[in-house]
């Protein structure tokens, strides 16, 4: 991608928190026009320290960032009528109804879209007379949602978007991210939930304790991980009756009475070559499990590198 291509550019953004927490170690990465990037992490992971920075809300310690060209900080004033922001906590007054909120806030976005619309858009249009603190956690998600949008935004900032709702609500607002997405909006996302990166990012990048642990699109980041195939020993054979299990490449293996689990980053000469031996020796594998490791087993096994790296070191020292 052609670097003016980059609606977000991050070069190894530091932030310091007062006391001297340095909460972002030095990280970069760029999100192209019309992409959607997702930045997952553990809890204090950095997630939100480094988001405030992109919506101009702080300021690095060092490093830079750009938006849509311009430093979001100081040149506040041409990014944020271009970006729409849902925070974490929208944190609006309890007493307003829904409309009124969205109305009041249209008062502060230049090319508002009508409240009706906005309202239709995060399927709110029903509730638009109810009071802010009559609304369950989802629908305020919701609102908050529609006040992003209001602005129609080039890019859009989603702070775990839908933390609180329930897997209808989560399955509606992806549908409308994926609209956004498709009608060209650029989407930044920090999410815990792994299966909805998974599922909406282009790319995505794991953070960990203000470093960026790996980063790719979302079958890459899975890739660095062992696929799995699981299957019952035919009865008679034993784990030494397999073809060698380096020569199919396999780098780990777990036997539990007659289950057997290997794993393996070349899953298709691995899967071929036992079937082949099944279908020579005339044996069923009963219970054959193929398949691919998850973004959630890439995450975990990225939590447990980082937790044996620190104990080798603790060692060293
Ligand atoms: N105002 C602050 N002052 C000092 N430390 C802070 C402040 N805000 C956040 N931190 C610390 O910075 C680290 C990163 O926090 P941040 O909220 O960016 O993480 P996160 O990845 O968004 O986490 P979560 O997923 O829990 O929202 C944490 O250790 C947090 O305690």
């Amino acid at each position: 991608m052609n670097t003016d291509d980059h609606v977000i550019e991050v070069t190894d953004l530091r932030r310091v928190y007062g006391g001297g927490f340095e909460a972002v170690r030095g990280i970069s990465f760029a999100v192209g026009r019309g992409e959607l990037f997702a930045l997952l992490g553990t809890n204090g992971a950095g997630k939100t320290s480094t988001v405030e920075v992109l919506e101009g809300l702080a300021r690095p310690a060092s490093g830079s960032v750009r938006v849509l060209g311009h430093d979001p900080y100081a040149e506040r004033h041409h990014v944020r009528p271009r970006i729409g922001v849902m925070l974490q906590e929208g944190g609006f007054p309890a007493e307003l109804t829904v409309t009124e909120a969205v109305r009041m806030w249209s008062g502060c976005t230049s090319g508002s879209r009508p409240a009706g619309e906005a309202l239709e858009l995060v399927g709110l249009a029903k509730r638009s007379g109810v009071r802010i603190k009559q609304l369950s956690g989802g629908e305020k998600r919701r609102l908050d949602l529609a006040l992003a949008l209001l602005g129609r935004p080039e890019v859009l900032f989603l702070d775990e978007p839908t933390t609180g709702l329930d897997a209808e609500g989560r399955a509606e607002t992806w549908e409308l991210v994926r609209a956004l997405r498709a009608s060209g909006t650029t989407v930044l996302l920090t999410t815990h939930y792994l299966e909805e990166a998974e599922s909406l990012a282009d790319r995505l990048a794991i953070m960990h304790e203000g470093q960026l642990a790996v980063s790719g699109t979302p079958a890459e980041v899975t890739a660095l991980q062992p696929s799995q195939i699981s299957f019952e020993l035919p009865d008679g054979y034993h784990l030494g009756d397999l073809p060698p299990l380096d020569a199919l490449g396999v780098s780990s293996h777990d036997v539990a009475g007659r289950k057997v689990k290997l794993r393996t980053k070349e899953l298709q000469q691995a899967a071929t070559r036992l079937l082949l031996w099944a279908q020579d020796a005339g044996v069923e594998l009963r219970g054959l499990d193929v398949r691919s490791a998850s973004l959630e087993e890439a995450f975990l096994q990225i939590a447990r590198d980082v937790k044996e790296e620190a104990r080798q070191k603790e060692k060293v020292a």
